[in-house]
């Protein structure tokens, strides 16, 4: 289902980021209360729904969602996730509708195999990130982690290509965006996908 995330209240946000949650949980991308989600719910001025800090990302309701701003600052109720600063980032930076934040081993050890960026060329998956099939190299970024999420944000903008809507933090997970919930969803699978080919591949 397509969701108009331009129409979204924050409860509606809430429960559309409980199901994506949900379903990266049952993957076990979101160990223990790891991870984050968001959707963009206006831009101008550009207000995020986050997940909340601290949940079992498997067992949220429509009520653990955080209204944030620009800064990922909480504009009502709630702690909003560590990294809503992040998400805020990314979103400005990229045009994105929504943000996926998993900590998957794949991403981490490639980060560690790769820390220069994790080069994917001729496989068919590309396609699932708006790429050709073949003869053309695509970088997935490695940048290195930090508690601070404005270094963070300014390794990501330094880093990313607009060819792959991802980069892996080293040493944490992956994040991963798209148009809307869906597509960031679709997004994150595909990479992760071919994040798992090249380490079983090599
Ligand atoms: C296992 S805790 C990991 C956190 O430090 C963080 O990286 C994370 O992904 C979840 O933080 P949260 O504040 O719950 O959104
Ligand atoms: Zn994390």
């Amino acid at each position: 289902m397509t969701v108009d995330i331009s129409a979204l209240d924050l409860e509606e946000a809430g429960a559309v980021l409980a199901a994506e949650s949900a379903r990266f949980a049952s993957f076990g991308w979101m160990r223990g209360t790891s991870g984050n989600l968001s959707v963009v719910l206006s831009r101008d001025p550009l207000r995020l729904a986050v997940t909340a800090s601290g949940h079992d990302k498997g067992e949220l309701t429509p009520a653990d969602v955080v209204l944030v701003d620009g800064n990922g600052a909480a504009v009502s109720g709630g702690k909003p996730s560590a990294e809503a600063e992040l998400h805020a980032r990314v979103a400005a930076l990229t045009g994105a509708g929504a943000v996926v934040h998993v900590h998957t081993v794949a991403s981490v050890a490639m980060g560690r195999r790769e820390p220069g960026g994790i080069v994917f060329k001729d496989v068919e998956m590309l396609k699932g990130v708006g790429q050709p099939a073949h003869d053309v190299e695509v970088t997935l970024p490695v940048i290195a982690n930090s508690q601070d999420m404005k270094v963070l944000g300014d390794r990501l903008e330094a880093a990313r290509d607009p060819r792959m809507p991802a980069v892996v933090v080293a040493g944490h997970g992956l994040y991963v965006w798209g148009a809307d919930p869906r597509q960031a969803r679709h997004h994150t699978e595909v990479v992760e996908w071919l994040l798992e080919l090249e380490l079983t591949g090599r």
